[in-house]
């Protein structure tokens, strides 16, 4: 998603307010950019001091012809230079660490706000568009503060100083300058305005652009099954190709500035140089001030000149700040109570009361997904939660957690709204385990205790018993292995397990699993309910179910249908009365015949070298990418 710039924010005061949002992470190095500032500024000025040299040499020791004055100019020249070239590292000195001090600063900020803001926040926003802010923008941002800021203010003070100096040598040919040059700021106004949206495109197309590479990696396995390779690089090329244009345009419109830029001083520098020579002859201006005044205004045209790029800086800058600020300044829905309450021993007594729930994104002619679920789990219950496919199951088990917040009705553990608890606390007695187990980057370790970091050894154990995740102590450096992206690459079930196991340790009151044993085998499922059984008597377990075995873990058995839990009991009470139900069960078990038939075929192909058929599947498919 790539929201649009509201049009009243389009104009440099616009630009200007976007940026002074950005004061909060300069303040803490503001000294040190001033310093820096005052220290360009300070190089600028030496270099409009040089020419005033040069007039006193040409109207002085030249003009009188007297050699030994020479060298007191000569040498003041030397070191005018040498202090400009100082203060031109003065200034990167200074500027350069402050500038990278705030990037990081943002970098965090927009980082926790990630993680602060809820599930709702990221169904809607692309990742691809996250990750351009977090580096692409916010490098534009810290080029602009080390660089551009300071320039600006530098060149246009120096603009100013130079005018100045002009004037007071000649008012007539200062005036023409002015004059000749005042084109430029129509050519400035008007390349603002075309330049904000272009630039504002090609950032949000950057966006799209990594979130089609991101989508493409992640999915890699799926792409080459398929076949797709050619299909994602002919859609990656074309957005690639919009980008290009994109930046093309943009190139082109900088271009256009930059020319006019540079056309216009050069030809009020022909006509003054007429008028200049003119005053010159007429004795109404000295050869040394006429010499003076071209040398400043040849100073001044590095700040003409760099009016544009720096103008496109400044708008890419203003661009970039404000999508950071889209993120920052998202309202996070779910954050803790002002008034917190607290469950010193949890029983683990979950209920739902009358749960109404709706994604942000539904339509107001549907109804809500959950429509006034009513459930309540027991201390120590175990209770199976089914239905048919897209009846909201997974939608209800997200709600415990407050990965969303109900939208009406509340959510009860041991009497207390979930909302009065404080997030932290909460998820100490919720614990979750998807059906997509995800890992990070880091050991095995790691990832089963992310959820309780303090646990002791004999919780790791037990953890990865119950999931039957012993496998992991075979891996090379056993616990201590890396895993996920940068690391081994482990099958779907290994990975469930591991994410059971990190569930399981967290020894939660209430456990939630979203089918987190669909990878494995029949018989290892086996295993890891049996397992499973000894802790789910200890805590308050909602079992999303999509096979019959699962359900026979199940004290008891919810159906939802509708957005409501249509009826509860036992597995055989519901067989008994409820004909959904049966429907359900029977729909179970015939996607579970069609997966143990799977698993018998894939059982006989472990005689088959599985390695070589799929090193050939890939060279195939890679001889279709690269025809
Ligand atoms: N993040 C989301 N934003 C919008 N709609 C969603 C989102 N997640 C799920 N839905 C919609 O909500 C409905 C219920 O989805 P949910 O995953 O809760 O069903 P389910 O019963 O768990 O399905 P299954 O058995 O197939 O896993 C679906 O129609 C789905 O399209």
């Amino acid at each position: 998603m790539a929201p649009t710039p509201s049009p009243e924010t389009t104009d440099t005061v616009g630009h200007l307010r976007a940026l002074g949002r950005l004061l909060p992470f300069l303040r803490p190095v503001l000294p040190r950019l001033i310093l820096g500032t005052i220290a360009a500024l300070i190089s600028a000025l030496l270099s409009l001091a040089t020419p005033i040299a040069m007039r006193a040499l040409v109207d002085g020791p030249l003009a009188e012809s007297d050699a030994s004055a020479v060298w007191p100019v000569a040498l003041a020249i030397l070191a005018l230079a040498l202090g400009e070239a100082f203060f031109v590292y003065m200034r990167r000195f200074l500027v350069t660490l402050p500038s990278t001090q705030i990037e990081a600063s943002m970098r965090r900020s927009l980082y926790g706000q990630l993680q602060a803001l809820p599930v709702a926040f990221h169904d809607r926003w692309q990742s691809g568009q996250l990750l351009s802010r977090a580096v692409q923008d916010l490098g534009m941002i810290r080029r602009f503060i080390a660089f551009g800021a300071p320039l600006l203010a530098v060149n246009a003070i120096t603009l100013v100083v130079g005018i100045v100096i002009l004037f007071f040598w000649s008012p007539l040919l200062a005036g023409a300058f002015v004059v000749l040059s005042a084109p430029i700021v129509f050519v400035a106004l008007r390349f603002e305005r075309r330049y904000f949206t272009i630039s504002r495109s090609a950032q949000d197309q950057a966006g799209d652009l990594a979130t089609t590479v991101e989508q493409s990696i992640h999915g890699i396995r799926v792409l080459k099954a398929f076949g797709r390779g050619r299909h994602a690089l002919e859609g990656f090329t074309d957005q690639a190709s919009t980008l290009r244009e994109t930046e093309i345009d943009k190139a082109r419109m900088d271009g256009h500035l930059w020319m006019w830029l540079t056309i216009v001083p050069y030809v009020s520098y022909a006509v003054c140089l007429f008028l200049g020579v003119w005053l010159a002859a007429t004795g109404q201006l000295s050869v040394g001030t006429l010499f003076a005044f071209f040398a400043v205004a040849m100073v001044l045209n590095w700040p003409i000149e760099s009016i544009g790029f720096l103008f496109a800086f400044l708008i890419d800058a203003s661009n970039a700040s404000r999508r950071f600020h889209e993120i920052v300044d998202s309202e996070n829905t779910i954050v803790d109570p002002e008034e917190p309450k607290t469950i010193a021993v949890p029983r683990g007594r979950l209920e739902f009361e009358d749960v109404h729930f709706r994604y942000q994104d539904a339509q107001p002619h549907e109804r809500d997904l959950v429509d006034g679920a009513t459930l309540t789990l027991e201390p120590g219950e175990t209770m199976a939660l089914i239905g048919i496919t897209g009846s909201g199951k997974t939608t209800l088990t997200a709600l415990p957690a407050r990965l969303y917040d109900v939208t009406g009705g509340r959510v009860l553990l041991d009497g207390v709204d979930v909302r009065d608890l404080t997030l932290a606390e909460l998820r100490t007695h919720v614990a979750m385990a998807f059906e997509d187990a995800t890992l990070f980057s880091a050991t095995v370790r790691e990832n089963v205790l992310m959820g309780a970091p303090d646990a002791s050894e004999e919780a790791l154990d037990r953890a990865l018993a119950i999931a039957q995740a012993g496998f992991a102590r075979d891996l090379p450096k056993g616990l201590d292995t890396e895993i996920g992206e940068e690391g081994l690459s482990l099958s779907g079930g290994q990975r469930q397990r591991l994410a059971l196991a990190r569930a399981v340790a967290a020894d939660p009151a209430v456990l939630v699993l979203d089918d987190p044993l669909s990878a494995l085998d029949v018989e290892t499922e086996a295993q890891v309910e049996e397992a499973l059984r000894g802790v789910l008597d200890r805590t308050t377990a909602l079992i999303v179910a999509h096979r019959p075995s699962t359900v026979q873990l199940a004290d008891r058995v919810a159906l939802m249908r509708d957005g409501r839990i249509a009826d509860v009991g036992t597995h055989s009470e519901l067989l008994a009365r409820s004909e959904h139900y049966r429907y359900v069960i029977s729909s179970l078990e015939e996607a579970e015949l069609d997966r143990k038939s799977i698993d018998a075929v894939t059982g006989s192909m472990q005689t088959i070298d599985v390695d070589a058929l799929e090193r050939q599947l890939e060279q195939e498919q890679d001889e279709e990418v690269s025809r």
